[in-house]
């Protein structure tokens, strides 16, 4: 429950360049949630002058995780904001802080952890070659995401896997191949058809 309204939340998990934005997009297409990806919102409070700006900043150049406390109340001030009550919640949570935070203070559980698993070498490809502007897409910073996804994320992945929760996508393979694994995962969560309206037009055609 979120301020009175009832919500399905997915974690999308996996190490940077891992394609989560990406397939997000799709999801949201095809599936109608939301996505609320974690970066991007830290990325706006920079933007936005916020008086935790150059905090923010300065831990995603150093590819560490900013506290909880501040993430964790800008995805809530967007869920409530949204009319929506289906969340793709990408790249959070990033350690075990994030994860027992947000379970505490907002007590929602997800439906699963969709984790993208893929090669650093290939992650490493992509992020050098995203050409978006980001400050942390340069080989050093590359470096310390990775570490800190292995030491700190991982952890999460496991935690989430020991209670069945982990739904693991190969994505090293080509965008589209990787979006035909993850519509499996999400047909349940498929828009239902009218079954008059369904009916109308296919009479009418036939
Ligand atoms: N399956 C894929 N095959 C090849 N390139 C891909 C694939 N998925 C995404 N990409 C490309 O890789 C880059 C990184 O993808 P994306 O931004 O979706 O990753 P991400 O997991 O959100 O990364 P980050 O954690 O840094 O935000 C983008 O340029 C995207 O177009
Ligand atoms: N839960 C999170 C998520 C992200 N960050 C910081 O933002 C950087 C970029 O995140 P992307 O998901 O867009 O790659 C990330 O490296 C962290 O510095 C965070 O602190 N906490
Ligand atoms: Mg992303």
């Amino acid at each position: 429950m979120l301020g009175g309204k009832k919500v399905t939340v997915v974690f999308v998990l996996g190490g940077p360049g891992s394609g989560k934005g990406t397939q997000c997009a799709n999801i949201v297409e095809h599936f109608g949630f939301t996505h609320l990806s974690a970066g991007d919102l830290l990325r706006a409070e920079i933007k936005s002058g916020s008086e935790n700006g150059t905090m923010i900043e300065n831990m995603i150049k150093e590819g560490k995780i900013v506290p909880s406390e501040v993430t964790i109340k800008l995805l809530q001030e967007a869920m409530i904001k949204s009319e929506n009550d289906k969340f793709l919640i990408d790249g959070f949570p990033r350690n075990e802080e994030n994860r027992a935070a947000f379970e505490n203070v907002t007590k929602i559980s997800p439906a699963f952890v969709l984790f993208f698993d893929c090669s650093e070498e290939e992650m490493e490809r992509r992020l050098l070659g995203r050409n978006q502007g980001r400050v942390d897409d340069n080989i050093e910073t590359i470096k310390k995401r990775f570490k800190t996804f292995v030491d700190s994320s991982l952890p999460v992945i496991d935690y989430y896997t020991s209670k069945d929760k982990v739904k693991k996508i190969d994505a090293a393979k080509p965008i589209a191949e990787v979006f035909e694994d993850v519509k499996i995962i999400f047909a349940p969560y498929a828009p239902k058809v009218n079954y008059w309206l369904h009916l109308f037009f296919c009479t009418s055609i036939s």
